[in-house]
């Protein structure tokens, strides 16, 4: 793209000549993924595969020789632990960790706790598969009748916030990235405008929405979207942070096909 508008042309120079590369990793398997259970808030352990996969994803990032000079992650144990692998292992622990709730996987309401298979069961496959993946449907509100209603409300992880008059019941992605993207654009962006190196250690639906806002996706096309546990991925991002290229797994191709197809087929009997 050109112009003869030098103010436009200045900006599109400096877009088309910055280039940034960011570090993402959804959390290795929790042991509520390996229950196949919708975690959302709760703060769930990683189970011991999680944990091996939090390893190997470390062993990536240190075979490649990536060098992180600051991190983030949300308050929940599974991506903070996740985080702390990954750093052990690739020799970074030195790095400032930000942990923020803003990261947190996207709240998942009355389906919290619920088996997927089950939910499918009692709601049906596409009702399920459009709570999971759709744009702008949240599932049920999670009512303070819920079993774990109180536990995530009082959780002392979220004593810096939301506040309790916006303490989310339900999310869905769009209210995720709601909360999300502003604090990417806010914090995050001024510090690969610094060039420093960045890696944010999340959960699945949390991602998808930075890669939703990152590759200006439709609602149509991030349905299509599964994040595999505990394999990094990496952006290299233009000067008006426009994604150069797709996302690159860290991992063979094989490996990250079979994990994101498994993502996607935990709501299928097995
Ligand atoms: O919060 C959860 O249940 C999982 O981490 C994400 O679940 P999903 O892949 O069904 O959205």
């Amino acid at each position: 793209m050109t112009s003869n508008c030098p103010v436009i042309k200045k900006c599109l120079d400096k877009a088309n000549s910055a280039e940034y590369c960011i570090t993402m990793c959804r959390h290795g398997e929790s042991e509520w993924n390996q229950k196949n259970l919708f975690c959302g808030w709760y703060n769930a352990n990683l189970s011991k595969k999680g944990h091996e996969e939090a390893k190997r994803a470390g062993k990536a990032i240190k075979d490649e020789g990536i060098k992180f000079d600051i991190a983030y992650t949300s308050v929940l144990k599974r991506a903070q632990d996740t985080l702390n692998h990954i750093l052990e292992v690739s020799g970074q622990t030195k790095i400032p960790i930000v942990s923020t709730w803003r990261l947190n996987e996207r709240h998942y309401g009355g389906l919290t706790g619920q088996n997927k298979v089950e939910a499918v069961e009692t709601f049906g496959e596409e009702q399920v598969a459009i709570w999971r993946r759709s744009y702008d449907v949240p599932p049920p509100e999670m009512e303070p009748e819920h079993p774990f209603y109180d536990d995530i409300l009082n959780d002392p992880i979220y004593k810096d916030g939301p506040p309790r008059e916006k303490f989310p019941k339900t999310e869905s992605l769009k209210l995720c990235i709601e909360r999300s993207m502003p604090f990417f654009y806010s914090t995050v962006i001024p510090q690969l405008k610094k060039g420093k190196n960045v890696i944010i250690a999340a959960h699945g639906n949390s991602l998808r929405g930075i890669v939703k806002s990152l590759e200006r996706m439709t609602p149509e096309q991030i349905m299509g979207l599964n994040l595999p546990t505990g394999i990094p991925f990496q952006y290299r991002l233009d000067g008006l942070f426009r994604p150069i290229g797709t996302m690159r797994f860290l991992g063979d191709e094989e490996t990250v096909t079979k994990a994101i197809e498994e993502v996607a087929n935990q709501t299928k009997k097995k």
